[in-house]
């Protein structure tokens, strides 16, 4: 099963001393054992963001899929009561490094942080990780923007200035391809990444938005979402580095496959439950065609006989976005009864 090191048993804090650790190898947790009444040895382990946007839907999700542990105050790290699984709560970011080294077997992040991940320099780089499913939550976008009354409109006008970003390695990638096709070279997608850098990316960790006024950026590479963030900060979006959302990742080699599998399926259940809801309604049967091209289902709708002549009933799944407007159309073509009901859980 995976292995990790650095990850802190107490204090809420990562790579904190004085805390015992799980080696590599010997998996021997002598202070965890204490803490938790049990080993990490034969349970696979799970990378689950400790704080910030994805967490509760992250918890969420792991309570639709039965997934059942009780976390020690203060503690990041917990034993799955029903499966042989450790939930190991990190910092979004540092997931990929757990998963692409194979220390933890599988995780949640968003894709955002998995594409930062990746595109390290050789010297960071890990053997990578596998991305199994869209969570469908988190969604974002990566993108350049600059002030919104300032002369910078275009983002090749940023090249060889200071440009402020938490995701350094993204924000590099895109700047060397850029003015590797400034400077007129065929990239063919890529940068070559010989030329040396002229665009200054410099790091900061949060609140990257106020790097502009504060005088520090010209320009800067941050998450927006419904945008209120940027333009609170007077800033507008010129160009889209990466657009993100939850993902569930595994490590190339993970020590428990067929457990893999049976999580991949809970989730899915769970996020497939989300995306529809159930939608029954009654119906003439001569204007049954006509609601069937409404309600198709997933794969077809069920249709019984009501005890009353030619009226049916019909079942079907339908899109929880979608639904407001396909009742409209259930109604105007004679359906009656419309009931719309929740889906727990679906395989
Ligand atoms: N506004 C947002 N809307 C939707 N998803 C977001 C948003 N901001 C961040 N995310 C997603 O959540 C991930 C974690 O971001 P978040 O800022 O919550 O991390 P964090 O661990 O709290 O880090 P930090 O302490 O740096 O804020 C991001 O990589 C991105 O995938
Ligand atoms: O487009 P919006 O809906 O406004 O969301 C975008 C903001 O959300 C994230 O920050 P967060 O609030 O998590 O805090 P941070 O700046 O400390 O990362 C992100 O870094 C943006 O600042």
């Amino acid at each position: 099963m995976g292995s990790i090191e650095g990850v802190n048993g107490v204090n809420g804090v990562n790579g904190v001393s004085g805390v015992q650790k799980a080696r590599s190898g010997s998996r021997s947790l002598p202070f965890l054992t204490d803490v938790l009444g049990n080993s990490l040895n034969d349970r696979l382990l799970f990378a689950v963001p400790k704080k910030g946007r994805l967490h509760q839907a992250c918890l969420d999700l792991l309570l639709g899929s039965d997934i059942q542990f009780h976390r020690h105050s203060r503690l990041d790290i917990a034993l799955v009561k029903n499966l042989p699984l450790a939930l190991v709560f990190l910092p979004a970011a540092d997931i990929p490094t757990f998963v692409g080294e194979g220390r933890v077997d599988l995780g949640i992040t968003g894709r955002d942080q998995v594409a930062e991940h990746e595109s390290v320099t050789p010297s960071t780089a890990t053997t990578g990780v596998v991305e199994i499913l869209d969570l469908g939550f988190g969604k974002c976008s990566l993108q350049v923007q600059v002030p919104q009354k300032g002369a910078i409109t275009r983002p090749e006008e940023l090249i060889g200035r200071n440009v402020v970003t938490s995701f350094t390695n993204l924000a590099e990638q895109y700047f060397r391809k850029l003015e590797a096709e400034q400077a007129g070279e065929a990239t063919n997608g890529e940068a070559n990444g010989k030329a040396p850098l002229k665009t200054n990316i410099k790091f900061v960790g949060g609140s990257v938005e106020a790097a502009c006024a504060l005088g520090v950026a010209d320009g800067i590479v941050d998450l927006v979402e419904s945008g209120e963030t940027m333009r609170a900060a007077g800033l507008t979006a010129i160009s889209t580095v990466v657009d993100s959302s939850a993902i569930l990742i595994k490590s190339k080699h993970p020590s428990d496959l067929k457990l893999v599998d049976l999580i991949t399926a809970r989730i899915n259940g769970v996020i497939t439950a989300q995306k529809y809801v159930l939608c029954t309604y009654n119906i003439h049967r001569a204007k049954l065609d006509a609601a069937r091209q409404i309600t198709p289902g997933k794969r077809a709708p069920t249709v019984t006989s009501l005890e009353e002549e030619d009226w049916v009933a019909v079942q079907a799944m339908v899109g929880s976005k979608q639904v407001a407007v396909v009742m409209d159309k259930l109604t105007a073509v004679g359906a009656e009864d419309i009931l719309v009901m929740k889906i727990e859980n679906a395989r």
